[in-house]
């Protein structure tokens, strides 16, 4: 499937009665990389969640290449192209890393794997390992790579980076920039690390309490210290 756009209009969701996302509206070409920032508790996972449909959907609309999306169930949200990444890495633990990949080829032939193992040749020299034996920055390339063998046309991914060593973060971004590049994927990606989310996003979008509070491109962003430290944090960006 090739990279489709996505548009979301008036969105508020939340849990339960809790509303978290207001009237929150913003789009995202086809293969373009956004960058959601943010401090933490300010919707970003709940904003993944909700494209999703894990979340409950008070009102608005998601489009898919034009297509609104937001009624469907999560699983029929995922054939319909969108791959989410969870924050909590949701692998099969008790599944060894080959059976964890297996469960993403959603009928595409078992040579699918390769890429897979092309994308995060480590998944490769662990594949017969268990997911509990793997170490977290593993977890994070095999949940990663399990949803992109799905090829979603739009891909989220929440917080990939968090808790892992910066060399293993670097091989991460590295990977994700591989993957952006080839086109065939628009990418959301939540990430604290603002140095590596503004070096991957072409745009940048900035959460408050539920609310977008800005929005431009990641030079812009880089450029406006004030800005990063009246929503992100003072001494954030070097
Ligand atoms: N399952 C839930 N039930 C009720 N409230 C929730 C639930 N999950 C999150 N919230 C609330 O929704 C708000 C937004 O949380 P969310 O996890 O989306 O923020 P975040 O920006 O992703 O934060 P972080 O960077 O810490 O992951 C917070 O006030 C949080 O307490």
């Amino acid at each position: 499937m090739p990279a489709e756009s996505l548009e979301v209009r008036n969105l508020s969701a939340g849990y339960g009665p809790t509303v978290v996302l207001e009237d929150m509206s913003f789009s995202v070409s086809a293969g373009s990389r956004l960058s959601i920032l943010g401090r933490n508790g300010m919707g970003k996972t709940t904003l993944l969640a909700s494209l999703m449909g894990l979340t409950k959907r008070y009102g608005g609309e998601i489009r898919l290449d034009g297509k609104d999306v937001a009624n469907l169930k999560s699983c029929d949200r995922a054939r319909q192209g969108l791959g989410l990444v969870p924050q909590t890495r949701d692998i099969f633990r008790s599944l060894t890393v080959e059976e964890n990949l297996l469960a993403g080829l959603k009928g595409r032939p078992r040579s699918a794997l390769q890429e897979a193992y092309e994308m995060f040749p480590r998944l490769r020299e662990r594949r017969r390992n268990l997911g509990w034996q793997l170490s977290g920055g593993e977890q994070q390339m095999l949940s990663t790579a399990r949803t992109i063998l799905g090829r979603p046309s739009v891909l989220l991914l929440d917080e990939p980076l968090e808790g892992l060593a910066p060399v293993i973060c670097d091989e991460l971004m590295a990977a994700f920039a591989r993957l952006a590049a080839t086109g065939e994927m628009t990418i959301l990606l939540v990430e604290q690390r603002i140095e590596s989310a503004l070096d991957f996003a072409d745009s940048v979008m900035i959460l408050e309490r539920g609310h977008i509070v800005w929005q431009g491109t990641s030079e812009a962003l880089r450029a406006d210290q004030n800005l990063v430290e009246q929503y992100i944090g003072v001494g954030s960006l070097h």
